[in-house]
Parts: structure tokens; C-alpha cells; sequence
């Protein structure tokens, strides 16, 4: 799992005095989904454009399966799905899958795994052009794994899907990193994202702010307390889960606990054995999207 597929080092791209991707070192690992996060204009674009060898850096190194972006290794183990698959709109599915696959030089069954990975088989003799937008993607996808490449580089490929194509893709993308292929996806859509991926990179004005799992980015959950008499309720919860990791919260109205759901036992059992009356007991954990606007100050 420890494998490194991509790796880069502090990869800068600059256009005149703009610099659009500034000096990020990040880390993929072979078999995870790696979700590369950040607001429009972050930079995800030029830096995938950067490992796919279509941008050259201004500065620092990139390393794409131990190959440098671009080069023929490299080249050969992705398959990128980048700003808009450009498919045939009066060909078929199939028929704009055969197009690439003849200009790779793969056999028609390649076609008809793909189609089968992305469930359009039934879909595949229909004109592009009729596709309904999740349709389109999965098709993007579908070319993407086209000769089944170690390494999928995918820009923003849940951009305008409904929450159904939203769930076929997240439950693609999983399949795909279970069969041991690697996945790179931009995003800017966070809460699709904490549930694909494994690690993720956070980017903002062209910087890497933070790189981790979703459970580490996150943090630990809390616990907030609602109960009569409070002030009692909080030298519990002062006892329980030590002062530090006490703070009324809500106006003063509540208790919150860091520590989550394993302080819950403890806490109920001596809030009842104090006569505390609980009114409202509940974990609370802090989404990406919340981690995100904290470590971004609010630009999206
Ligand atoms: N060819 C170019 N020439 C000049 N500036 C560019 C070029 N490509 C990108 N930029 C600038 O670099 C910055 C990063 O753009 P990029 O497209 O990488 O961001 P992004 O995170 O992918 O955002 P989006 O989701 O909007 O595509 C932006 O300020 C953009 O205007």
C-alpha cells in the first residue's frame, strides 16, 4: 500500500507573475483514491496537467509511476479523463470507445470491459449525444481505463452529476482502486469526496495546505451535552474527560466534550449517578467541508 505512484517536489507552475501551482510536494499511493481538493482556480488542473506531461513546470519535479510526466512509462500506465472527454456525439458509446481503441492499438474487448466496468453495456450502440451527463462521465471514465492503466488521473469527474450519478461514479471509482488501480480526482465538491477518498490533498491558491486521510483531517469527533442543572453537568464532563477537553458552547447553553462517542458511556453513567437530568446527548463531527473553509478562510 506504502508504493509510491506519484510523488512530487515542490512542483511550481507560473504563468507571467501568477503562480498557479506553487512549490507542492504531494504523495500518491498505489490502490488509494486520492482526492485533490481545492476551490476553483487552486491550481488542480495545471497540477494534473503537470503529471500528465501537457504542462511543463516552472520549477520542481514530478514522478509519475517512477517515470517523469510525459515520458513513454509514464504515458503508457494512465489513462485521463481531463476538461471534458471529447467524444463523437453522433457515434455511439462503443463506437467512440473503438475510436481510441483502435488509435491505441487495443482489441474490441477492451471496449466491452470498459463498458462493462462503467455499467453502459446495455447503453453502448446509443449516440453519444444522447447520454444524460452521468452517462457522459462514466463514458469519459470508461476511456480513461481504456487498456486498464495503473494510474487514473481524473479532473472534477463528479462535476454536475445528480446525487444518483453522483453514487454510481463514488461506487465506480471504489471498484476501480479495489482492483488495485490507482486514482488522482480533483474535486471542489467536498462532501462527494470524504467518501471516496482515501487521502487528501487540500489546495488553495496554488499551495497544499494540508495532506492526510479524511479521519485525520477531520479530527476526532466531540460530544455536546445538553442537561439541568448544567453547571453541574459540566464538572462531570470536567471529571470525565479532563478540564482542557471541556467548553461550553451554544451561548452557554451546552457542553461540548472532544473525545467523542467512546467518552459517551462514562459520561451518561455519572450525569445519572449525579441526578443530572440529560436532555440532549449526540457526537458531532466536523466535516471536510468545515476543516476546508477553516484551513482556506472561507474562499471557495
Ligand atoms: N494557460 C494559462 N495561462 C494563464 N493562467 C492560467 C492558465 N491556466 C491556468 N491559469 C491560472 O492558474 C490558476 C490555477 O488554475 P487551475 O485551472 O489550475 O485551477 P483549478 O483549481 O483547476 O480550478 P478550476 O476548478 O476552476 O479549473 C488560475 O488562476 C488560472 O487563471
Amino acid at each position: 500500500m506504502s508504493e509510491t505512484v506519484v510523488g512530487t517536489d515542490r512542483l511550481t507552475k507560473r504563468y507571467g507573475d501568477r503562480l498557479a501551482v506553487d512549490s507542492v510536494s504531494l504523495t500518491v499511493r498505489r490502490g488509494e483514491v486520492y482526492g485533490f481538493l481545492g476551490p476553483n482556480g487552486a491550481g488542480k488542473t495545471t497540477t494534473l496537467r503537470m503529471l500528465l506531461g501537457l504542462v511543463r513546470p516552472s520549477g520542481g519535479t514530478a514522478t509519475v509511476l517512477g517515470a517523469a510526466p510525459g515520458s513513454r512509462t509514464a504515458v503508457a500506465g494512465t489513462g485521463a479523463l481531463v476538461e471534458g472527454p471529447g467524444f463523437y456525439p453522433y457515434l455511439s458509446g462503443r463506437d467512440n470507445l473503438r475510436v481510441l481503441a483502435r488509435y491505441r492499438a487495443l482489441p474490441e474487448a477492451a471496449v466491452d470491459a470498459v463498458l462493462a466496468r462503467v455499467d453502459l453495456v446495455g447503453r453502448g450502440g446509443d449516440a453519444f449525444k444522447s447520454y444524460s451527463l452521468g452517462m457522459k462521465q462514466r463514458l469519459g471514465v470508461a476511456a480513461a481505463l481504456l487498456g486498464e492503466p495503473e494510474l487514473l488521473v481524473l479532473d472534477e469527474p463528479t462535476n454536475g452529476l445528480d446525487p444518483a450519478g453522483m453514487a454510481d461514479m463514488r461506487e465506480l471509482l471504489v471498484d476501480v482502486a479495489a482492483g488495485g488501480q490507482t486514482v488522482i480526482l480533483s474535486s471542489h465538491l467536498l462532501a462527494e469526496v470524504q467518501e471516496i477518498c482515501d487521502r487528501v490533498g487540500v489546495i488553495s491558491d496554488g499551495r497544499l495546505l494540508a495532506e492526510s486521510t479524511v479521519r485525520d483531517l477531520r479530527g476526532a469527533a466531540a460530544v455536546v451535552l445538553r442537561a439541568d442543572p448544567l453547571d453541574r453537568a459540566l464538572a462531570v464532563a470536567m471529571r470525565v474527560a479532563g478540564d482542557d477537553a471541556v467548553a461550553l458552547v451554544d451561548d452557554g447553553r451546552a457542553v461540548r466534550l472532544e473525545g467523542g462517542a467512546p467518552v459517551v458511556p462514562a459520561l451518561t453513567r455519572e450525569l445519572v449517578a449525579e441526578d443530572v437530568e440529560v436532555r440532549e446527548i449526540r457526537t458531532v463531527e466536523r466535516s471536510l467541508e468545515e476543516v476546508f473553509f477553516e484551513m482556506t478562510g472561507g474562499t471557495r
